[in-house]
């Protein structure tokens, strides 16, 4: 059962960053809607030669865990960091495992929903501190954040209506992936906590950037500053979390699961065409420059009017009471 809802926060951008350069760069009319469209590509791969392949090996060398996947009938896939004996810190390997799943998840062309969840009743403990000791050098830090930042980005940009589960602790870099899905739900006894202060740290994977999108740059400046550990009803207060779940009755995580699939499914019944089209649209709302969404949002409308979805809602001479 969904406890209450927190409202949205909307965010207005008044002068494009540098994925905003990056965009205003590469874009031309439909161009960008067409991009949207296909599944988002990368966020500046070639810059400052950040080497996919190079990091991708490094990355490699760290093993321990996995990033699994399964896509489920009812166009919901679940996403699980899966490295318990670590609290489910991210491994080098998991990494680059992740990029793989999100690509996978790129080519579903029939999902609409993804709940991301950790093993074993927690979320995330964050980048595994034995690899980050490891590659403790500016360079590989750099190579290891923009690789983490282009899939985080790529995760968030899915044409698919996204969740973070938050059960246990949202640690770190953990904290920074639930703030690449579209929504939070938490459980009693959940944390989010961006602990990057207390590493002599900033957020490094886009957390930052995306945070103050959902909370404003009050909010995550106390987040930030104070490393506060944000329990379900915080979030809720500053908008981090979306809905507090029952959570799990056996300590199994399988009941937060259900509850989540239920959440996610008010926001996901239709034609997976329309939910995709749905999320674009807000995505180029979202990240784009008023004129260059609104181009998009035409070429997304262009996809759905006239469709099946469409004509059969106007066959069925539909009421909206
Ligand atoms: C992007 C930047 C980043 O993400 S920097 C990383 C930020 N994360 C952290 O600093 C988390 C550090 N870990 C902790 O604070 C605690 O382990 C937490 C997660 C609160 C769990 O505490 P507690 O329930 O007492 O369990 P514990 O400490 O005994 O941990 C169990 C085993 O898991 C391990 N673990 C935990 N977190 C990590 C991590 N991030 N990297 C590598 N290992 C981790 C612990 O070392 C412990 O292992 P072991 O049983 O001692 O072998």
């Amino acid at each position: 059962m969904v406890l209450s809802a927190a409202g949205q926060h909307l965010l207005r951008v008044s002068r494009p960053g540098a994925w905003g350069q990056h965009l205003l760069r590469v874009s031309r009319p439909g161009a960008w809607g067409q991009h949207l469209l296909r599944g988002i590509g990368s966020v500046s791969t070639t810059a400052k030669g950040f080497q996919e392949k190079e990091i991708r090996e490094k990355l490699q060398a760290f093993p321990g865990g996995s990033i699994d996947l399964v896509k489920q009938e009812s166009g919901i896939a679940v996403l699980t960091v899966n490295n318990p004996a670590r609290m489910n810190a991210f491994s080098g390997s998991m990494m680059v495992e992740l990029e793989e799943r999100v690509s996978q998840l790129e080519e579903w062309t029939e999902g609409k929903g993804l709940i991301v969840q950790g093993a074993a009743g927690t979320f995330c403990s964050g980048s595994d501190l034995n690899a980050v000791r490891a590659i403790s050098n500016p360079q590989d830090g750099m190579k290891m954040c923009m690789f983490m930042q282009n899939v985080l980005t790529r995760l968030l940009r899915l044409p698919l209506l996204s969740v973070a589960l938050v059960e246990g602790s949202a640690l770190g870099g953990g904290a920074e992936l639930t703030t690449a899905c579209d929504f939070r739900l938490m459980v009693p006894g959940g944390m989010i906590r961006f602990v990057h202060k207390h590493m002599g740290l900033v957020p490094g994977w886009g957390g930052a950037a995306r945070l103050v999108r959902i909370v404003g740059s009050q909010n995550a400046l106390k987040m930030l500053g104070g490393a506060l550990k944000v329990d379900p009803e915080m979030g809720l207060q500053i908008g981090l979390a979306d809905g507090v779940l029952e959570g799990s009755l056996d300590g199994s995580g399988a009941n937060a699961l259900l509850e989540a699939e239920q959440w996610l499914g008010c926001y996901t019944t239709g034609p997976a065409s329309v939910i995709r089209a749905i999320k674009n649209v807000v995505v180029s709302g979202r990240e784009l420059p008023l004129e260059v969404a609104l181009r998009t949002e035409r070429d997304v409308f262009g996809t759905v009017w006239g469709g099946p979805a469409n004509l059969q809602a106007l066959a069925s001479k539909a009421k909206h009471k």
